[in-house]
């Protein structure tokens, strides 16, 4: 089976090609033997890229453990530059579908690849059984969370996928002995209040234009970066007054551009797409 190996500033994913190639028969299985960074190829999970009856492609996301997601910002993005540079649609405006809809993107072409996307990657979701600890009839602003003995603030979003954005200090973004993104993160991650599991995001404000953010994936655990967890980092912040409705956020792996528009409520996520090599994968 061939396979792409691609990320999203970091976040990096195995991509199958089921356009023009059958579909596994056990994605979750293939995800957690391929995503092993020592006995497989070493990713934070698989994406398949499959044909779709209302898009240009149809994206289905599993994360190393296997779990499948509704969405994923970084492998969209990656999606999009795959579709446009191996020719299943060369065109400057992709649609692609997802496990929250169809998604519009607009690629940015460097030479004749895809090297920057923007995706209108939808409405935020305020209120759902995903992100319970939102108050009855109130957007999620600073709910108590409770996990391993420490209170936080979280605020949860989803995107289609849960998120619980918590704010914090120098202390979580210092190497050092104590690493409290992959001590606190699994216990965020699973939570009672969260009936699928949730994403955690740990985020300094430097600005109300711009913040530093980790990730404790739902999943996946410590990546490089997560989209869906910037973009609901940049909806957390208008909620709670931190920051601006225009974000520049800093992930381990690099920057992204956000943007949670006043014109139609939608969310705007811009950020690279990279293609690292190609392989073939037994069975
Ligand atoms: N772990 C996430 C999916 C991947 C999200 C992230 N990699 C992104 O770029 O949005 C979840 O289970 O909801």
């Amino acid at each position: 089976m061939r396979f792409t190996k691609m990320h999203g500033i970091g976040n990096d994913y195995v991509y199958l090609d089921c356009v023009r190639q059958r579909p596994p028969a056990d994605p979750a299985a293939l995800a957690r033997a391929v995503s092993d960074r020592h006995f497989g190829i070493g990713s934070d999970g698989l994406i398949l890229i499959c044909p779709s009856e209302r898009a240009d492609a149809r994206m289905r996301m599993f994360n190393a453990d296997g779990s499948e997601s509704e969405m994923c910002g970084n492998g969209v993005r990656c999606v999009a530059k795959y579709v446009y540079d191996h020719g299943i649609a060369r065109k400057p405006r992709l649609l692609i579908e997802t496990g929250r809809g169809v998604l519009t993107l607009d690629v940015e072409v460097t030479g004749e690849t895809v090297s920057r996307v923007r995706v209108n990657m939808g409405e935020p979701i305020l209120k759902s059984a995903d992100i319970p600890t939102t108050l009855p009839g109130d957007p999620p602003v600073d709910a108590p969370l409770t996990v391993g003995g420490v209170t936080f603030a979280a605020t949860c979003v989803s995107m289609g996928n849960p998120h619980a954005v918590v704010y914090v200090g120098d202390e979580y973004f210092r190497a050092g002995e104590r690493d409290l993104v992959a001590e606190l993160g699994p216990k965020v991650e699973h939570a009672p209040e969260f009936p699928r599991r949730v994403n955690a995001h740990f985020v300094k404000v430097h600005s109300p234009g711009e913040i530093t953010m980790r990730t404790w994936e739902r999943g996946s655990g410590i990546t490089l970066a997560c989209g869906t967890g910037a973009c609901a980092v940049c909806v957390a912040g208008v909620l709670t007054g931190r920051t601006g409705r225009t974000l520049l956020a800093h992930l381990p792996g690099g920057d992204l551009e956000l943007e949670w528009s006043e014109a139609d409520n939608h969310v705007y996520m811009t950020g690279p797409a990279t293609e690292v090599f190609s392989g073939e994968w037994p069975g």
